[in-house]
């Protein structure tokens, strides 16, 4: 469970208590067989958009497709009943394997997948199995009447019961949706589709993580599709594999709210009774008008509450309040101070030379390492080590493909040539996540944070995605944030920091996980002097209780007073070596990225 989790959940599920007695309070007194149906589909398909949201809502992987699921246990039902003789409740669960199975076959090839590329190959599935459906034969599947055991068989003659089951249905799937957002499960899915890169870079294997997601959501959607067979009585297969059943599964949770258990339940109630009486109202007139009301539902929301019903509201209110707004998710722009500090200087004393004795075994060690891009050599045949305890800077112009090593060392890019070893392990060749849980900690260049997650959480991802969990993981996560100073805005928002309360909560996320190398890049690009100097101070308290850290700036006046040792890279290649102080005075690094007006204020 996260922290605070025990809490929320009192509180979510006290308020849920409350709707399904209103409702069912509500229901008991419909007598007309109509209303009672629309009051039994908008919990059904408020269970669906539940599994749609905790898919594509957690995950960010919009899906085109979750009609794959829902007519997979449909046509479980209709066909075990009509060929076994099997109860509905059986045919059900059985249904949910089949959904979850469906997941497991269709996550494989299109979690390779991002972005629009994913949605549209979503789309194919229920397609294949709508024609694959007819072609078989099934264009009409009935449930035979059996009408000797209502419970036993699922078929009542007072409608509320359906609506008894179909509320049982969207409870089962809050709670499954609750537990899953207020336990290391959801952050986990909140942080991949907020940053998936950073979410991998601190342990987290994201492919296992949405593949767990996928088979929960096909398996609550298979659920909802069985009981929706058992009120409709027939199954076609474009009732349950149709366009119309996945735009709706994602249209009542755009409308009401993504990323939220609440979001489902909201459009849903709203959408479906409009949907459904414009059906019975004008139907004949109008076939497909729930096409209609769907499209219209979703630009009314891009135009009004991009976020849906729900965060609009809740934005509103708090803000009526005085509180503070969500924040919204913002891209970080690029720090831009490109090339060295010129204007700063040499200092006026040798910085670290006498601390450069190299240890005796090396942390981290790499040689010939290569990568390029196309003809462009970016990483060339580079050897280097670095001894525990130290810190290395990395230095070099503009392009000379310092991130580049970066993104070999830890896994983002595979590397062409050449090896890297963790301790004598060697970390070329393994998985993002891997090389995390081997021990290496990363920042970037652009802080990759997780906006909307408070700093806790984005500092406990780190601390998952090292393997530790519950009071661990918290204990590891306030353990971090305590080293960078930032505890004390535990619980504020990622998005309304600073770029340095960024910069330190991406080094307390690296170090929740217990780092034994940390890569930092640029950890220092737009901060002023007093903050560089603050994080200078974080960097040698850091050091000073034993971790490596290999650091990427340009901040030349800083990295001296904090490297022991430097390496210069030039066009990808190591053009210089060694103490701080020579490797500046060297005349082919003034040359390659120093400039004339650092040689000048060398010679003066
Ligand atoms: N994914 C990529 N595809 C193609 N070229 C790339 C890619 N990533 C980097 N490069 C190129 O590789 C070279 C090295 O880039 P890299 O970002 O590693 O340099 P850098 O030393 O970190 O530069 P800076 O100090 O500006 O961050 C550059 O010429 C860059 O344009």
């Amino acid at each position: 469970m996260r922290p605070g989790a025990l809490a929320r959940l009192r509180r979510d599920g006290l308020v849920l208590a409350v709707l399904v007695a209103v409702y069912l309070a509500v229901s008991g007194l419909v007598t007309n067989s109509y209303y009672q149906l629309m009051l039994t589909l908008v919990p059904v398909w408020a269970a669906v958009g539940l599994s749609w949201n905790l898919f594509s809502g957690y995950v960010g992987l919009i899906s085109f497709g979750h009609a794959v699921f829902f007519g997979l246990g449909a046509y479980t039902v209709a066909l075990t009943l009509n060929w076994w003789d099997l109860s509905p409740w059986l045919g059900i669960a059985l249904g949910t394997v089949v959904g979850a199975a469906a997941a497991v076959f269709i996550g494989m090839p299109t979690f390779r997948l991002r972005g629009h590329y994913f949605a549209l190959s979503m789309l194919a599935f229920p397609l294949v199995l709508l024609y694959l459906f007819q072609y078989l034969g099934y264009q009409e599947v009935s449930l035979p009447m059996k009408r000797q055991d209502p419970v036993f068989w699922l078929q009542f003659t007072d409608p509320r019961s359906y609506t008894l089951i179909a509320v049982g249905l969207v409870v089962v799937a809050m709670a499954i949706s609750m537990a899953v957002e207020n336990s290391r499960f959801g952050l986990t899915l909140m942080a991949i589709r907020q940053n998936e890169l950073a979410a991998e870079a601190s342990g987290i294997d994201a492919r296992r993580w949405k593949m767990r997601a996928l088979v929960l959501s096909g398996a609550i959607a298979a659920a909802a599709g069985g009981f929706y067979a058992c009120i409709l009585l027939v199954v076609t297969p474009d009732a349950v594999f149709g366009m119309l059943t996945s735009a709706q599964a994602l249209t009542v949770v755009l409308f009401g709210g993504v990323g939220t258990v609440w979001g489902p339940l909201i459009g849903s109630a709203i959408l479906i009774p409009l949907a459904e009486t414009l059906h019975a109202e004008l139907g004949n007139i109008v076939p497909g008008i729930q096409g209609v009301v769907y499209g219209v539902a979703i630009i009314l929301v891009m135009l009004l509450a991009p976020e849906g019903v729900f965060w609009t509201v809740r934005d509103r209110w708090r803000l009526g309040r005085g509180g503070p707004e969500r924040p919204a998710p913002r891209g970080l722009e690029r720090s831009e101070p490109r090339g060295p500090e010129r204007g700063a200087g040499p200092p006026p004393a040798p910085a670290r030379a006498a601390a450069a004795a190299p240890a005796p075994a090396p942390l981290l060690r790499v040689e010939g390492l290569s990568k390029a891009f196309g003809g462009l050599r970016a990483v060339d045949d580079v050897s280097f080590a670095v001894a525990s305890g130290e810190i290395l800077g990395i230095i070099g112009p503009n392009g000379a493909g310092k991130t580049t090593l970066f993104n070999v060392l830890n896994g983002v890019l595979p590397a062409d040539a050449g090896r890297a070893w963790l301790d004598g392990e060697t970390i070329t060749g393994r998985k993002l996540h891997a090389i995390r849980r081997l021990g290496v900690g990363r920042t970037f260049q652009v802080v990759r944070s997780f906006p909307r997650l408070s700093l806790l959480d984005n500092v406990l991802i780190g601390a998952y995605g090292a393997g530790l969990t519950g009071g661990a993981a918290t204990a590891a996560a306030e353990e971090a944030l305590e080293r960078v100073g930032l505890l004390h805005d535990a619980a504020r928002s990622a998005g309304q920091l600073t770029n340095k309360g960024l910069r330190l909560m991406e080094l307390a996320r690296a170090l929740a996980g217990r780092p034994r190398l940390l890569l930092l890049d640029e950890t220092l690009a737009g901060l002023g002097r007093e903050e560089c100097d603050e994080l200078l101070e974080v960097l040698r308290r850091l050091r000073a209780e034993g971790t490596t850290i290999v650091i990427i700036e340009h901040t030349m006046h800083a990295m001296l007073r904090l490297a022991d040792r430097f390496v210069v890279l030039d066009h990808g290649k190591v053009l210089a070596e060694g103490a701080p102080q020579a490797v500046v005075e060297d005349r082919s690094v003034i040359e390659a990225y120093l400039g004339k007006k650092w040689l000048a204020r060398c010679s003066t």
